[in-house]
């Protein structure tokens, strides 16, 4: 016997799977029903069944109760079960019949020791009607909600009024620029492109039309599968998942709450209104497959992972070729990611079908000028008749070239694709996005990139330094300026060496590459989130896209190849109109790069001011950088040593040869081998000691008595007062980063060419 279980999810579908194929709980196929909300898993107690009392129930008349499931495990969607919960007064039982076993349920009426109050319903409610169709739509809002004087800012936008319900619960208090442009024109049908420096709101930019529609249709039914109305396409999986949270956050403020105390209505509650869900790589795909068969309105996805469910599921591709909603977020950054041919796929379903497979009206054939004309005529908006479906093309990201904003709008007559020609496949955004088929004849393009692709509340900064030094140099940003930290690096090794000498030097780091497992990037990601004074260490797969809450410096420990990833790296920090810091760590050799780089954002090298550096500080530093780098090594040669010797062995194994004697000569059994390491491990372990006795040395800036706090030629005592004394760094005043750089000099070789060059 065992007890009830209360899951994630209501399952109605589940219930007729488990009585017809026995007690699997996880088997393939199973169609799932599902219901999102809040809840704590905070009922633990066993069940006291009254024998007296039960009765056998059907498993859709239980008490079911909603939970959520947290973004960290990175099962934020509905994307399987994390936890069960024993339901109250349930008892569960197995009957062997000839199809195998069967699970029944006993169910008591008596709820005692609780007595109902008398408000409450009977405890045994009725699920309701699952065709809740009717209702639904009409659903009246609890109480009306006043967006004219709460939300005067958002309030002529007409939104959906449990979306400015919502806004207003997350202290929205008026919509940001894209926002305010693009919610208008969205929501009278258009398509848009838009592009908007990092952090600006983009993500609800798109959502919020998406949801508002989805909202003001009916309420689907939990007897039919829901099809597809939305597709977010996005280039990497946090990014993806990020959106999915952004928006189940804005749905779950208006869903009806399970801590709202009445959990007799819980049980009787109906499916979501909307449902989002999220499909990436490197989460089990078998989960993520059920999650689509059991339906879902709003999916976000990466196109690699998308694309490998779409090809062996055609029902899933006709629901992509009727879309409502198509969104390309980042998709400059999808090209890059190696997922081009998938993206191509995918977006070919969303292309017009025609008897002649034209697009009506149009003549791909004409020559530019024929365009030009065309263009004037740009005010046509698009006719039903017209539209192959009513498909709506939504592309945002911080960077579109010029060029493609002009070709955009240049490409509305000739719009749309003809599947009688050959299609290449597209290598460029530019080319993927001439691809796209918007039905918009021309699409909406809003440009509020800011000039040189800076964001105002954005101070940038630099270091010149050697390359050998910069390990030195981030250290000394680190303990100078305190604070959550995202460090770009352009390799996997470059991360792989840097982590632990940081580890060493007692700096939180973590890393984050693509060459890690999901579950590990997630939650590192999160630890980052929750830990003040951490660093991320993280290649460009981290540089688009994630929204994490005040992130107060990014460090370009190498120079980004492209100004596209310079700004999206920037865009991690100063976000949400929040000041933020960027530092360029410029090795003579980067200098060049560094010039390229501003000359492609119509900017001067000498624009980015030089740090100012406690240079006696900084030589103490070294020291303590070098002992743990040599620290550092020898543990790398002993995992390596180690790493090594596995490889042959499992290789040989896998090949099933012997090795040579010679091989095992060497092992740990040897007895000079044995004492090797016993000399290594106590030469590991003085220079250990020696590091952590460096590092409890407090660094005193030179002028600064360290026994007398009014002595010395730079005191300490008025920090002190002020409060300003940085604990780590005694005699430097605790400042934030970008305060640093206002007062440094320019280069004098830069001040002097600049004035060659004014002459
Ligand atoms: N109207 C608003 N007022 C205040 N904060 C907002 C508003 N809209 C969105 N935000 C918040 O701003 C932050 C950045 O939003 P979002 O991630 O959508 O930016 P983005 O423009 O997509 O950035 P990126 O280009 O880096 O992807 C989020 O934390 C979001 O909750």
């Amino acid at each position: 016997m065992a007890k009830a279980t209360r899951v994630a999810t209501y399952c109605w579908d589940f219930a007729f799977e488990v009585e017809k194929k026995g007690t699997n709980l996880d088997e393939p196929g199973t169609n799932w029903s599902t219901h999102r909300g809040t809840s704590s898993f905070s009922s633990r107690k066993k069940a006291k069944v009254d024998g007296a009392n039960k009765r056998t129930v059907r498993l859709d008349e239980l008490p079911w109760k909603t939970v959520s499931r947290p973004l960290e495990t990175g099962l934020g969607g509905d994307d399987g079960i994390l936890e069960l919960e024993e339901v109250e007064g349930v008892e569960v039982y197995y009957e062997e019949t000839e199809t195998g076993k069967v699970a029944k349920f006993k169910y008591t009426d008596d709820p005692s020791p609780k007595k109902p109050s008398n408000n409450e319903e009977p405890e045994n409610q009725e699920s309701p009607d699952e065709d809740s169709d009717e209702s639904a739509d009409s659903e009246p809002e609890k109480e009306p909600f006043d967006s004219e004087t709460l939300l005067p800012e958002w309030h002529p936008l007409g939104l959906h009024p449990r979306l400015t319900r919502s806004i207003h619960a997350r202290n929205f208090s008026k919509p940001t620029e894209i926002q305010k442009e693009a919610i208008p024109l969205a929501l009278q049908g258009r398509d848009v492109v838009g592009v908007a420096q990092t952090g600006s709101g983009k993500t609800l930019a798109y959502g919020l039309p998406i949801l508002h529609t989805l909202l003001n249709q009916k309420r689907p039914s939990s007897k039919r599968r829901r099809p597809l109305r939305a597709l977010i396409l996005a280039p990497t999986r946090e990014l993806a998942l990020q959106v999915s949270q952004h928006l189940t956050d804005t749905l779950r403020a208006i869903e009806p709450q399970e801590d709202e105390g009445d959990e007799k209505k819980q049980a009787v509650k109906p499916p979501p209104h909307v449902s989002v869900a999220a499909i990436v790589g490197g989460m089990s795909a078998q989960k993520q497959k059920r999650v689509l068969d059991r339906g879902v309105d709003v999916l976000i996805a990466t196109p690699g992972r998308l694309w490998d469910i779409v090809s062996t599921d055609d029902n899933l591709a006709n629901e992509i070729r009727n879309l409502r909603f198509l969104v390309l977020d980042e998709a400059d950054r999808m090209i890059e990611t190696g997922h081009f041919a998938e993206l191509d796929n995918i977006l070919r379903l969303t292309l017009r079908e025609s008897s002649e497979d034209e697009i009506p009206g149009i003549d791909n054939e004409k020559s530019e000028d024929e365009d030009t004309n065309m263009d004037d005529k740009a005010d046509d908006k698009p006719s039903s008749a017209q539209k192959g479906t009513d498909l709506q093309t939504f592309v945002f990201s911080a960077t579109l070239s010029k060029d493609l904003q002009r070709n955009l709008k240049r490409r509305k007559r000739s719009s749309g694709f003809s599947k009688k020609k050959k299609r290449e496949p597209s290598s460029t955004l530019d080319d993927l996005l001439l691809r796209l088929d918007f039905r918009d004849p021309e699409p909406e393009v809003i440009d509020l990139s800011p000039k040189g692709g800076v964001v105002s509340t954005l101070q940038e900064g630099r270091v010149n330094c050697l390359t050998a030094d910069k390990d030195v140099y981030l250290f000394y940003f680190l303990l100078r300026h305190p604070g959550r930290t995202l460090v770009f690096l352009s390799s996997i090794d470059g991360i792989r060496r840097l982590n632990p000498l940081l580890e060493l030097l007692n700096v939180k780091a973590f890393p984050l590459h693509s060459q890690m497992e999901q579950r590990q990037r997630l939650k590192n990601l999160d630890r980052f989130k929750s830990i003040p004074n951490s660093v991320l260490l993280a290649t460009d797969v981290a540089a688009r896209g994630l929204d994490i809450p005040s992130v107060d410096h990014v460090i370009h420990f190498q120079i980004p190849r492209t100004a596209d990833t310079y700004i999206h790296r920037n865009g991690r920090t100063a976000r949400a109109s929040r000041e933020g810091f960027s530092m360029l760590m410029c090795a003579p050799d980067e200098r060049r790069i560094v010039k390229a780089l501003m000359n492609s954002l119509g900017r001067d090298e000498a624009e980015i001011p030089e740090l100012d550096l406690e240079l006696s500080l900084l030589d103490r530093l070294k020291e303590r950088v070098k002992l743990a780098k040599e620290i550092e090594g020898m543990q790398h040669r002993v995992k390596k040593g180690k790493f090594e010797k596995n490889w042959v062995k499992e290789a040989a194994d896998a090949l099933e040869v012997d090795l040579d004697s010679d091989f095992f000569s060497d092992e740990e059994d040897s007895a000079s081998t044995k004492q090797q390491q016993k000399a290594h491990n106590a030469k590991l372990a003085s220079l250990k000691a020696e590091l952590k006795q460096m590092l409890a040395q407090p660094l005193v800036a030179r002028g600064i008595s360290a026994k007398y706090i009014t002595a010395g030629s730079r005191p300490v005592v008025d920090d002190l007062l002020a409060g300003t004394i940085n604990p780590a760094m005694i005699g430097v005043k605790q400042v934030q980063a970008r305060e640093e750089v206002r007062v440094a000099k320019k280069p004098k070789k830069q001040q002097k060419k600049k004035g060659s060059a004014s002459n």
